[in-house]
């Protein structure tokens, strides 16, 4: 029923580290061109452009042939990967808990993706999801597109967005565990002002299947996630809560606040001594990571430490909390609509389709 692009199929090595110390081997993938095309069902997905590509597939920018003016995005994985590894599977089943979620809550879930299909493809030996299409992502909006994300009202807005996502994701059981700005992304046409959650591969549920009570934790995890952003206790192999998704979070605000120096250890190498270096910004002796991040943001940080493995965050409180300290430095948030982003995409700085957060450190190695 699936018919693959065949026609002009080429095999291209994607290289990339996948792993946080080894190289390991990988088969060529299968790239497709514009114009191949994927058939499943009643759809006929054509490939317009390759918007990126990860570690276990690629992102292609596409339409179904029966209405060009509609963009979607779909996103591929390799089938010889690893089974444990194998990411659509969890993020599909994340966006149709979403789905679910959305029938109860129609206003809710805003900054998800919508789904839209999936499938496998014989030819390119891939499983494929469809979803809608957003923008860059924030890592991009700020260094290929050139937008400050850190002036005025903006990392604020940013903030809460990204919070909001966070929220709203555990409120449906589920765990990212991969939170950094590469993985959010700006929408695109009428809801560019919103702030979507991408990449699900890594989540996980933290509700036990049959009681639907919180998981007790496991005794050892393998690390999974990006080292600058993981929480200390993913680092340590200690399992997460959602303690956890809130701590890669802050790291990850700090960095829209001050993409320099928000992060001290961003030039830091080695597990160890990034997590020491976390541990000592918790312990509130990192004072240069505050240069440009307003000092009483330290008030979430210390409630961010004090959470335990089990503990449910208290989202409004951290929200509100934010919507007064853009208050106070004298930038209130009257309309969440008006990122810095908004309305200034049009021009790319540099036209690679590469993903700058890969190149850009040695320490923000995926696994
Ligand atoms: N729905 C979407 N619309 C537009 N672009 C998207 C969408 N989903 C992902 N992308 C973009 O596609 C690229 C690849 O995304 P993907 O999540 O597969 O990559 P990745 O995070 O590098 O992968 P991994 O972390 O699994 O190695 C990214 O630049 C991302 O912003």
């Amino acid at each position: 029923m699936l018919e693959g692009a065949k026609r002009s199929l080429r095999s291209e090595q994607v290289p990339k580290l996948t792993s946080l110390s080894i190289y390991r081997k990988k088969k060529p993938r299968k790239i497709m061109n514009p114009d191949d095309t994927i058939k499943n069902g009643p759809f006929s997905w054509r490939v317009e452009t390759l918007l990126g590509s990860g570690g276990f597939g690629d992102v292609y920018k596409v339409y179904d042939e029966k209405n060009k003016a509609k963009h979607y995005a779909l996103k591929t994985e390799s089938e010889d990967g690893k089974k444990s590894m194998l990411r659509l599977k969890v993020e599909v089943k994340v966006f149709m808990t979403i789905t679910e979620g959305r029938k109860t809550n129609p206003n809710g879930f805003k900054h998800f993706v919508e789904f839209v299909d999936r499938g496998k493809s014989e030819d390119l030996g891939c499983k494929f999801v469809v979803m809608s299409l957003v923008g860059p992502s924030l890592d991009d909006v700020r260094k290929k597109y050139g937008v400050t994300l850190n002036d005025r009202s903006t990392p604020y807005i940013v903030a809460i967005q990204s919070l909001e996502a966070v929220r709203d994701l555990h409120s449906v059981g589920f765990l990212h565990r991969d939170i950094k700005p590469a993985n959010f992304a700006v929408g695109f046409g009428p809801t560019e002002p919103t702030v979507f959650m991408l990449d699900f591969g890594i989540g996980r549920s933290y509700l036990d299947p049959k009681t639907k009570q919180h998981r007790a934790p496991r005794k050892s995890v393998k690390f999974l996630g990006t080292l600058r952003y993981a929480s200390r206790a993913c680092i340590k192999g200690i399992d997460q809560g959602r303690k956890d998704d809130v701590e890669c979070w802050i790291y990850m605000v700090f960095d829209i606040f001050d993409p320099e120096e928000g992060i001290v250890w961003k030039k830091v190498a080695g597990r160890d001594k990034i997590t020491r270096a976390k541990e000592k910004f918790f312990e509130g002796k990192s004072k240069e990571a505050y240069k440009l991040v307003p000092y009483n943001l330290k008030t979430i940080v210390s409630y961010v430490d004090s959470l335990r493995f089990q503990s449910a965050p208290d989202y409004p409180f951290m929200i509100n909390y934010l919507f007064t300290m853009s208050n106070q430095a004298g930038f209130p948030i009257n309309d969440m609509n008006k990122g810095a982003w908004v309305g200034s995409l049009k021009n790319k700085k540099t036209g690679t389709g590469e993903r700058t957060d890969k190149l850009s450190g040695s320490n923000d190695s995926d696994t």
